[in-house]
């Protein structure tokens, strides 16, 4: 089974958690589109779902699929969100971002009961950090920013290159809100939590890629099968 095929296999599984009148937020990337597909397979069916999109991509997907949307500002909150990681580490905490819509896609499943992350089981790592942590910054002041995001690292016991990401056609790549992501290679975050806390208290920073405390399960296909993590503590406990 290749990797599109577990991708697709995860989708299909956390798509068994979803019920007639649910309210969802529909992730972002390459494994988050199958489950929107799968999603819109449904509604043809007749299954009654609203959803709210993670990225302007995801809205195209969603409304090419059939599946009817809505916003926060028109509901007060979403049963469960469904979206992939780039990493998840035994704790659930995560690293998101590889396609740029970590923003969108905090606020999101900040709003839900429930997020479940789907994955093939490559994205399970012992220690996050392998991948490029995305920092969503403001373009004004970037210089200032990055020194105080490296500030930050050292005190998190972390360190690595820095780079502002670079879309397919060589300029910046800006973001759904209109920012750039800088993009850190740490190797290994010893402290997520802490990573996470003084990443958010630098003021060009908008928001960064480490989803803590946020994710509810996790669906892993792999070639063995599908296994399903359950979260030890409560939703938005950090420690
Ligand atoms: O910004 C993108 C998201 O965080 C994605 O959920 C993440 O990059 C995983 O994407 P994929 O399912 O394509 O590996």
């Amino acid at each position: 089974m290749n990797m599109d095929q577990l991708k697709r296999q995860a989708a299909a599984r956390a798509l068994e958690e979803v019920r007639d009148g649910m309210q969802l937020g529909l992730g972002t990337g390459s494994t988050a589109k199958h489950f929107v597909e799968l999603l819109g397979e449904r509604v043809a069916a007749g299954l009654k779902v609203i959803g709210v999109p993670t990225s302007e991509a995801t809205r195209a997907d969603a409304l090419r699929c059939g599946v009817p949307l809505t916003t926060l500002d028109e509901i007060d909150h979403l049963d469960i969100t469904v979206d992939g990681a780039d990493e998840i580490d035994p704790e659930l905490n995560l690293i998101k971002g590889g396609g740029g819509a970590l923003l969108r896609e905090k606020i999101v499943a900040a709003a839900s009961d429930r997020m479940i992350v789907i994955a093939d089981d490559s994205k399970w790592v012992p220690t996050l950090g392998k991948f490029p942590l995305p920092v969503e910054v403001i373009p004004f002041g970037l210089g200032a920013t990055r020194r105080a995001i490296e500030k930050a690292f050292a005190e998190c016991g972390v360190s690595g290159q820095m780079a502002v990401r670079k879309a397919k056609d060589g300029h910046v790549f800006v973001t759904d809100g209109g920012h750039w992501i800088v993009d850190a290679q740490l190797g290994r975050i010893v402290d997520p939590p802490g990573l996470a806390k003084a990443l958010s208290a630098i003021p060009g920073v908008v928001e960064h890629g480490l989803f803590i405390g946020l994710a509810s399960s996790a669906v892993l296909a792999g070639g063995g099968g599908i296994r399903v993590i359950e979260r030890r503590k409560p939703k938005g406990d950090q420690e």
